[in-house]
């Protein structure tokens, strides 16, 4: 099957720095695809431009057979994201919230139930948005990102700054939805653990250049096949990232 995202030669240069090169992405359809990296590797970098935010230097992507830039709009109508933090109307209810961005969308009044629904908000709804606690406003966020159902969602370390609890409950929800909508959630961290848990496939980024793409299990023979650690997927990551920073010194 055809890729959702699929990436050919994708490069960002600021400057005569290169934050992103020459990546050749194949994110599945139906998948959750772990985008890993340190800081600075140039994962919000790739996602952005995947959201028409900021413009590649070199390359093409297609998400759905759609190709960038020619269908830049229809690939936006088809993709949802939290990429900062979500921003509400404090004093609104999440309900209210979501009703916002449903009329904005154009959509059936029922998607705000189905938005809360999915992100196990329902019974919060008429709570304003300021009451929320951090992972809640996270879900809420998420809720608003799914509300028109995309077929793919980006997340940029949706995770960050919550605690175990709201990091299980954003894990699972993003876990269940391939199977509930159909979605496809490519999702970044900078933590291997974290996508572990979560992820079918795995991105490994080190500054702007892709080091590993597949399965766990091939990041696993890959690892044992160039004799670093594989027993431990966190140390197979740094071992990775290590050889190439040695490789590309200096920075
Ligand atoms: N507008 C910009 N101008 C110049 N350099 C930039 C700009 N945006 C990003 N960069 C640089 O590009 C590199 C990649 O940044 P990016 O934010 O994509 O990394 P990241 O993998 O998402 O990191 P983090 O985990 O810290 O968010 C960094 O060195 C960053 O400083």
């Amino acid at each position: 099957m055809k890729p959702i995202i699929e990436t050919h030669e994708l490069t960002k240069t600021y400057g005569n720095f290169t934050a992103v090169y020459r990546l050749n992405l194949h994110i599945r359809k139906g998948t959750v695809y772990g985008f890993l990296g340190p800081n600075g590797a140039g994962k919000s970098t790739t996602m952005k431009m995947f959201l028409g935010l900021v413009r590649p230097t070199v390359g093409t992507f297609t998400v759905d057979g759609m190709s960038y830039p020619r269908d830049r709009m229809e690939i936006l109508r088809k993709t949802g994201s939290l990429i900062e933090e979500p921003s509400f109307y404090g004093n609104l209810t999440g309900r209210e919230n979501l009703d916002l961005i449903r009329r904005i969308l154009g959509l059936k009044p029922s998607a705000v139930e189905d938005a809360l629904e999915l992100t196990g908000l329902t019974r919060f709804g008429d709570r304003p948005a300021k009451k929320y606690s951090l992972g809640m406003k996270q879900r809420l966020g998420l809720a608003g990102a799914l509300i028109g159902r995309p077929p793919l969602l980006i997340l940029d370390e949706p995770t960050n700054g919550l605690d175990p609890v709201g990091i299980h409950e954003i894990r699972t929800l993003i876990r269940s939805l391939p199977g509930k909508i159909g979605c496809t959630v490519l999702v970044s961290s900078h933590l291997l653990p974290e996508i572990e848990l979560m992820a079918d496939d795995v991105g490994i980024l080190n500054r702007g250049h892709l080091l590993f793409e597949g399965s766990m299990e091939k990041l696993r023979e890959t690892a044992a096949m160039k004799g670093l650690p594989s027993d431990n997927l966190e140390e197979t990551f740094l071992a990775l990232v290590d050889e190439d920073n040695r490789k590309r010194r200096p920075m």
